[in-house]
Parts: structure tokens; sequence; C-alpha cells
């Protein structure tokens, strides 16, 4: 059985982390960090866990995750730079799902991050978990950075468009909506039920950390420097991610043939029949990413809709997708989950 750690695991992460691994067949979950509720039960807090886990909160100083055979960081950004190096000199691999690792850059991190790395020599070594580019690196890494829940939506669905070459890549446009989960558990008035309920508005349109992540992800893919904007919105439901993506074509293609054909042995990607519109409900609680793929009056522009579960294929089911790939798992182990409609 593989041990498990979770730090952060009275977050919102931190429990679909649980969830998924309470019920994988080759997991054993060795230890919950909190600071604050260390020694409670981890089914008090989150009673939906009664009868799947077992363990208490522990404090993270408490030494158990020394223990683990892979520790997931479900934290705020900042943690898990501090903490890596002495879990992977112990031969610990590391899962994070915050930003530590995300950006090669550690100019371009501090910048958006406000803070000074606190690791930068891992940053070269980390590999950056979006599984359906990087499988091969990902088999052989200690330390994973898991992406962001806006980057995933929006690298899988501008992929097969900038590795095919078919689209203008100076002027991509990615226009995304989130439920409230992706701000996590902590208390903030934006996030307010009063504030965030039968409203709907744009954020970060100047700039979000998450820009430089898709930029970075999609520039590689094209060989050089994409050209993006990316507006995010929060939409008044729990969970789920929208993405509407923008392309101009310079080349006349098959788009669904194009979709179908990039993502034909990828379990986690769905391309749906021509003409259809993905809903987020449909992945609520799943580790899906489904796309459609459509060209408006037969003209130049494609659009891409994506979506996904933030905390699921966006977090926490990406994680153990990263986890399965990295113990030599079938990727699916542990993720073949419906998802919860309506
Ligand atoms: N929510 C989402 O949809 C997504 C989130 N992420 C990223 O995953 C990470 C976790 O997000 P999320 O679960 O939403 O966040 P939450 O705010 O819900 O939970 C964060 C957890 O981290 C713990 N924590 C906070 N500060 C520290 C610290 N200094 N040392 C150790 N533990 C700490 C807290 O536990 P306690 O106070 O009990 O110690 C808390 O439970 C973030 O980096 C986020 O950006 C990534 C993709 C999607
Ligand atoms: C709705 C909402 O507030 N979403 C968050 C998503 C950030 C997140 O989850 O951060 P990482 O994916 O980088 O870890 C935000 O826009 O800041």
């Amino acid at each position: 059985m593989i041990k498990v750690g979770i730090v952060g695991g009275t977050g919102y992460t931190g429990v679909e982390l649980l969830r998924i691994l309470s019920v994988h067949p080759n997991v054993k979950i060795q230890a919950v960090t909190s600071r604050k509720e260390s020694g409670m039960p981890v089914a008090d807090m989150y009673t939906s866990l009664r009868g799947f886990v077992d363990v208490k909160f522990s404090d993270p100083d408490a030494g158990e995750l020394q223990q683990c055979d892979v520790v997931f960081f479900a934290t705020p950004n900042g943690i898990a730079m501090q903490q890596a190096e002495a879990l992977l000199n112990a031969g610990i691999k590391v899962i994070d799902l915050a930003a530590d690792f995300r950006i090669k850059d550690q100019a371009t991190w501090e910048k958006w991050y406000g803070m000074t790395h606190a690791a930068p020599h891992l940053l070269e070594e980390a590999v950056y978990g979006l599984p359906e580019i990087n499988r091969e690196k990902i088999k052989g890494a200690r330390l994973i950075a898991n992406p962001g829940c806006y980057p995933t939506a929006v690298q899988l669905g501008f992929l097969p468009l900038i590795e095919a070459g078919v689209v203008d890549t100076s002027n991509l446009i990615a226009d995304c909506k989130s439920g409230v989960s992706g701000a996590g558990r902590k208390a903030e008035v934006h996030t307010l039920l009063a504030e965030a309920g039968d409203n709907f508005k744009a954020y970060g349109v100047a700039g979000h950390r998450h820009l430089p992540e898709i930029r970075q992800g999609l520039s590689i893919a094209n060989g050089s420097e994409v050209g993006l904007t990316f507006t995010p919105h929060l939409l008044p439901m729990i969970r789920g991610i929208h993405a509407t993506l923008y392309a101009k074509l310079t080349k006349d293609v098959d788009l669904q043939a194009l979709f179908e054909n990039r993502y034909a042995n990828e379990t986690f990607v769905d391309v749906l029949p021509a003409g259809s519109h993905p809903e987020t409900r449909s992945v609520r609680g799943a580790n899906i990413c489904r796309i459609a793929v459509h060209r408006p009056q037969g003209g130049d522009t494609a659009v891409i809709l994506a979506v996904e579960d933030n905390l699921v294929k966006g977090a926490a089911g990406q994680a153990v997708q990263n986890m399965n790939i990295i113990f030599g798992l079938p990727e699916t182990t542990g993720l073949q989950i419906v998802p919860l409609m309506p």
C-alpha cells in the first residue's frame, strides 16, 4: 500500500483528496495534518467521510509525514516550497496542489505571487503535472507541480489547436467562469452567499496569477511565446469551471477530428459530439474535462468550450492521477467516479 500524507486536510482540496483516496485500493491514509484541528477525528469535521476515514488530524510538525511514501500539499501558496526538500531528501514524493513549483522562471513566480521563493533550486526538477502533455516526465518525478484549476481547462482546450499549428497564437482569448469553491474554505467576504449569490462578475482582468502559468504551458506547446487574454469570472455556484476559448484559425481544418484524435487515448478528456454544449454539472465530482468544439457559421474563429470540476480534474483528482502515474498504477485507479447530477 502507498502511505499517503495530506498537509492542509481541513481545506476543500484536502477533503476532496480524502474522498478520492479513502476508497483508492492501493492507498493507506497515514497522516492528515491541520494546525488548528490537531487531535480531532477527520470524520467529525467532514461527516461525509464517516465510515471511510478513521484517522485524526495531526499537527504538521508531529513527524507523521516522514512515515509516508507521498505527501500532498493542499495548502496555500508558499507552504510546500518550505517543506518539500526535507521530504524529498527522506525519499518521499511530493505533490503540491498549490502554485509553488508551477512556474519555471523564479522572477516571474516572485512577481505574480508576491513572495521570495524558498526553494528555487527545485524549480527545474519539478514536473508540471498535466498528464495529457507530461506523462513520461511524471513517471520518473519526485516533485509534482499540480496545475491550477483554470490552467487545466484552458490548456486542455487550446492544446490541440496549438500543437497542430492551425491558429493565430498571438491573440488567444480565454473567457472563464468558476464556482466559489475555487477560492477555498477560508472566510472571505466575496464568497459569502449574500455577495456571490444571485450575482455575476469578472475579476482579475488586469492580471490574474494563472495568466503566466497558462502562457508558460501554451508557449512550450507552441515553441514560442503566445499572446493570451485571460478573464476569470465568479459564478454563483459551488463547483465547476466553464472555459470559453477563442482562437482565429489560420488553416482550414476538421476541428472535431483534430480534437477527437488528440484525446483518443486520454481517459479523462472527453470530446463531445459536434454541436454540443458541455455543462459544469456533467463533470461534478469526477476527474473529467469535457470539451466541445465549435466553428460558428463556418467562419475563421474556433470556439472551444471546456468544463471541469475545479476541485477534481482542476485539483485533487488530477493530483491522484499524477500519484497513480508515479507509482506505476493504472492511471484510472480510484478515479472512475460517475459525475453527480443534478
Ligand atoms: N479550491 C480549488 O478549486 C483549487 C485550489 N488549488 C490550490 O490548492 C491549495 C489548497 O486550496 P484549498 O483547499 O481551496 O484551500 P483552503 O483554504 O480550503 O485550505 C487550505 C488548507 O491549508 C491549511 N493551511 C493554511 N495555512 C497553512 C500553513 N501555513 N501551514 C500548513 N497548513 C496550512 C489550512 O489548514 P489548517 O488551518 O487546518 O492548518 C487549510 O485547511 C491552494 O494553494 C489553492 O490555490 C488548486 C486548484 C484548485
Ligand atoms: C473562484 C476563485 O477565487 N478562484 C481562485 C482560483 C485560484 C486557485 O485555486 O488557485 P490555484 O489553482 O492557483 O492553486 C482565484 O481566482 O484565485
